[in-house]
């Protein structure tokens, strides 16, 4: 089995020329996007025929994807099923949803498909070793990550103006004999070369998440986190962690099996691709080695890679059960096992893969590792699902869990289905040179709508689970490095990603859970810089929102506009969305400002 895993030679990209690992030739300009898959695969609508390997990367038939030839310009041909404005109707984009959902459940493994949330994305769950044998093997190598500490240090964004306001955010702490929190990093007891990365990342104070759980992390105790997107989660549970790892001082196991100390798993290859980098900007100058395993690249690759020895692997689930399937990584060193997106990896599409994981022969029991789960959003019936991970853990919710930025302001334009490709040209035009991202719903409209804008000279990516995986980092590459200032996205960019200098959220559909819109409106508005969020409400297709859609823009002190109002209740009212810990401790917030009462719960 093992011979046919992986034995094509790895395609090694030559070296990078500019300082972002990605070399000039393979950037992808707008009009690159019917390259491939594009518009191709729209003419025949044969969803079935489409192959998955399993890593939530597509192929057509015959390759029709393939990265080999250009193909015509963007939009150059007419795809049929699109209505008189040229989007996709409603009932193609049923279709296409049900395809996709069917295609999951049809293959039958990494435990049934997909559960009752709505994926388009490309998340990375299905281990699929057996469907990526039956294939050709994926044989994408990424860029080396780069070792230039001025590079490694310049993703950060810089916090804005409302950073201080975070301290005014109540806090809530429950669980049995919770630390006290930390005042500044200085006061946490960590050791120099951590400080002095954490110096260089431009991070002078912690946030509220960060005083909170560095303590309860480097106490040892198990974790569920809940603060706002873009509150500084990530460095919350690394930088704790890493300085363990040093404190510590637990020899690398270096062999073909490889044993990873610590696991941190999130939904999307990009974000394990980001949680990796943040990984290693903390170890940076110290012993602590870091890796990566995600799907859409090369096996072999990583697998050298990781059998050099790890005391951190940062994974997506599937690729990460596929290494384990095959003994080339085992539990049995672990510590702590991080779920960042945590409600996601709980939710019913991830949960049977993270089981696995939890339940593996050689993991470390729940009472003898530490287990920390992160996320903006924490439904109620979710935590309860991670209890059983969990040992006598602390709950932190900075603010109202499963609430939006108030750093993000709010915009609805209420719009037909025909309206919104103007709508959005518009809104374009007048913020000429700012960076926008606009989300949809299928895959084949965010090509539709990044190859449309690119044919208006609006230069635009398009990120999606049908994209191949150079195609996808190449696009988001070029959107964060500003080369293009447009990235459509479906949900696989919603959750984490932290991009620098995202001017507009763009809602072009909305989605279909309250929190994938908190995520999504998250990528801009970070670390107390203020950002904007506008979203296309078509009263045909998203009233179910409403009620949602109003409370969120109350508890975020922002003008509800008529058409959302009377919408019904929301779906999670009270406790019942997440505002507090299931387990119903009664401890006191513990840093509510003189004069202020405790947030409303929900
Ligand atoms: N103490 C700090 N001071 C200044 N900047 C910080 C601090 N902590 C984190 N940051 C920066 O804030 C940005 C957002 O952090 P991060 O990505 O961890 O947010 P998050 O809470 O995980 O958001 P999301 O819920 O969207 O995943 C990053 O660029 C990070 O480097």
């Amino acid at each position: 089995m093992d011979d046919e895993w992986d034995d094509s030679p790895a395609v090694v990209l030559p070296p990078p020329v500019a300082n972002n690992g990605y070399y000039e030739d393979n950037v992808d300009e707008g009009h690159s996007l019917s390259r491939g898959r594009g518009f191709q695969s729209f003419n025949d609508n044969d969803y079935s025929k489409d192959m998955d390997n399993g890593f939530g990367e597509r192929r057509g038939r015959g390759g029709g994807r393939g990265r080999g030839g250009r193909g015509g310009r963007g939009g150059s041909r007419e795809p049929r099923n699109f209505d008189s404005n040229g989007d996709f109707n409603d009932e193609e984009r049923d279709r296409g949803e049900r395809g996709d959902r069917g295609r999951g459940r049809g293959r039958g493994r990494g435990g049934g498909g997909r559960g009752g949330r709505h994926n388009d994305g490309g998340e990375d769950n299905d281990g699929g070793g057996d469907d990526e044998m039956k294939k050709a093997p994926v044989t994408y190598v990424p860029p080396e990550p780069t070792d230039n500490e001025q590079e490694m240090f310049s993703s950060t964004i810089s916090s804005g103006i409302n950073f201080d306001k975070f301290d005014r955010i109540a806090v809530k702490v429950s669980g049995e004999n919770p630390p006290r929190p930390i005042e500044s990093f200085e006061s946490a007891n960590l050791r120099k070369s951590v400080l002095e990365n954490i110096a260089r990342s431009g991070y002078k104070k912690p946030t509220p998440i960060q005083k909170h759980a560095i303590p309860i992390i480097t106490e040892g105790r198990d974790l569920m986190g809940c603060a706002q997107t873009g509150s500084g989660k990530t460095a919350a549970f690394l930088v704790p962690i890493i300085n363990k790892i040093l404190e510590e001082g637990a020899p690398l196991t270096v062999s073909p099996n490889a044993q990873p100390q610590v696991i941190i798993v999130s939904p999307t290859r990009e974000l394990t691709l980001q949680i990796f980098n943040e990984a290693r900007k903390f170890s940076y100058g110290s012993v602590v080695k870091v890796a990566v395993a995600y799907g859409g690249t090369a096996v072999r690759h990583q697998s050298d890679n990781i059998s050099r020895g790890c005391h951190i692997l940062v994974a997506t689930p599937g690729r990460l059960h596929d290494f384990v399937d095959r003994r080339r990584v085992s539990f049995e060193q672990v510590r702590c096992v991080v779920l960042d997106e945590a409600d996601r990896m709980l939710d019913m599409g991830f949960m049977p893969t993270v089981e696995k994981m939890m339940e593996h022969p050689t993991m470390v029991p729940s009472n003898e590792r530490q287990t920390l789960m992160f996320s903006a959003t924490f439904p109620e019936d979710i935590q309860h699902l991670a209890g059983r991970f969990l040992n006598n853990y602390l709950f932190i919710a900075v603010g109202i869990v499963g609430g939006a930025s108030t750093d993000v302001e709010q915009i609805f334009h209420q719009v037909t289905r025909y309206e919104k490709q103007n709508t959005l040209k518009k809104l374009i035009e007048e913020n000429d040179g700012k960076r926008v991202l606009v989300f949809v719903e299928t895959k084949r409209n965010a090509d539709f709508i990044a190859a449309m804008l690119s044919e208006q000279q609006m230069l635009t990516s398009s990120i999606h689970g049908d994209r191949m995986q150079q195609e996808r980092e190449e696009a988001l590459h070029n959107f964060k490095s500003g080369r293009h200032c447009i990235l459509v996205a479906t949900a696989v960019a919603a959750r984490g990603l932290d991009i620098k200098n995202v001017d507009i959220v763009v809602n072009y559909d909305l989605p279909k859970s309250i929190d994938e819109y908190v995520h999504r409106i998250g990528r801009t508005g970070r670390v107390g810089n203020r950002g904007m969020a506008v979203s296309f409400f078509d009263a045909d297709h998203d009233v179910a929102l409403m009620a949602d859609l109003a409370k969120i823009l109350r508890q975020a002190d922002q003008p509800v506009p008529d058409f959302l109002e009377g919408g019904g209740t929301a779906t999670y009212t009270g406790n019942k969305y997440g505002g507090s810990d299931v387990r119903k401790f009664g401890n006191a917030p513990s840093n509510i400002p003189q004069g202020q009462e405790p947030e409303e719960e929900w």
